[in-house]
């Protein structure tokens, strides 16, 4: 089945699991990660799931399932042990037009997941369309091992660079040039080796360049 990846923002976003063991608990934590505001259905949860609704990070509704828990949600993932209960949750949720990923059943999913590894602001998502989720993970580790130090502080610094560089280089191929050159390995290298002072002064530098180059055109 050929499938369309994108990387969904659920910040403060209704997430219904409807499962509450290990499986669903995965799911949770990924979805935290999202900062989703996640809503758990299951009549018993996991000590890791129980934890989380103690400290507040996400609810739980005592029960089991029934198509009422979906109002308001905006997207479903459903683990339980009840495979009745799953096709049901399915079928209500697509009913619905809702997003739904049940676990380990590709025909009852509108989405499935991919293996992720997360770096700070980076994500590399690997996905095998269902062929083999277990090369997928493998493939996700040896991508893990080829990410260099430093990469999330480097990420951060071109986030916050990047207002900067719109308000200073209103001229959109200046701004290319510029984004080429503070991506092409120096001012990683020098974050890598915990010199942001220098890793900013360089970034000056070059929009000063640019900024000097479009005045010099005028
Ligand atoms: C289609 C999809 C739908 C979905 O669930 O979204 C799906 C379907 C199925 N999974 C099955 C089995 C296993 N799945 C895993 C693990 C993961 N499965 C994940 C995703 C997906 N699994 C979606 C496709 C993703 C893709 O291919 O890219 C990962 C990537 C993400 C996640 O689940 O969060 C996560 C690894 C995360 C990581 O570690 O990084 C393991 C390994 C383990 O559990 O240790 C096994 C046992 C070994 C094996 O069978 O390979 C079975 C057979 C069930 C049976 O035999 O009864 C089916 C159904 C079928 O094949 O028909
Ligand atoms: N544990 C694993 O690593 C794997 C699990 N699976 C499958 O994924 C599914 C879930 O696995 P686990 O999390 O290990 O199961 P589990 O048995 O640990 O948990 C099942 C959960 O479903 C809840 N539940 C049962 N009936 C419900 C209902 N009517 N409404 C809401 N919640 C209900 C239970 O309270 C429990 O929290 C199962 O179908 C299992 O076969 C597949 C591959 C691996």
């Amino acid at each position: 089945m050929p499938t369309y990846p994108v990387s969904l923002v659920l910040q403060d976003r209704a997430a219904l699991v409807v499962g509450g063991g290990a499986v669903a608990t995965r799911k949770v934590e990924g979805l935290l990660a999202a900062e989703a505001a996640v809503t758990v259905i299951a009549p018993e949860v996991t000590d890791a799931l129980r934890a989380l609704v103690d400290a507040g990070r996400c609810a739980w509704r005592a029960k089991a399932y029934d198509a009422d828990d979906l109002r308001g949600t905006d997207i479903v993932f459903v683990a339980t042990d009840d495979e009745d209960v799953n096709a049901r949750a399915y079928r209500d949720a697509s009913e619905a037009h809702l997003m739904v990923n049940v676990a380990d059943r590709p025909e009852l999913c509108t989405f499935f997941l991919p293996s992720v590894l997360r770096r700070g602001k980076l994500s590399i998502a690997v996905s095998t369309e269902g062929a083999s989720p277990l090369t997928a993970r493998r493939l996700r580790k040896e991508l893990e091992e080829r990410i260099p130090g430093g990469f999330e502080a480097y990420l951060d610094l071109l986030a916050a660079w990047r207002p900067r560089a719109i308000a200073a280089l209103p001229d959109e191929a200046a701004r290319y040039r510029f984004w080429q050159q503070a991506t092409d390995g120096r001012v990683q290298r020098l974050v890598q080796a915990a010199d942001e002072e220098a890793a900013e002064h360089l970034l000056e530098e070059l929009l000063e360049g640019e900024r000097t180059a479009c005045a010099t055109l005028l």
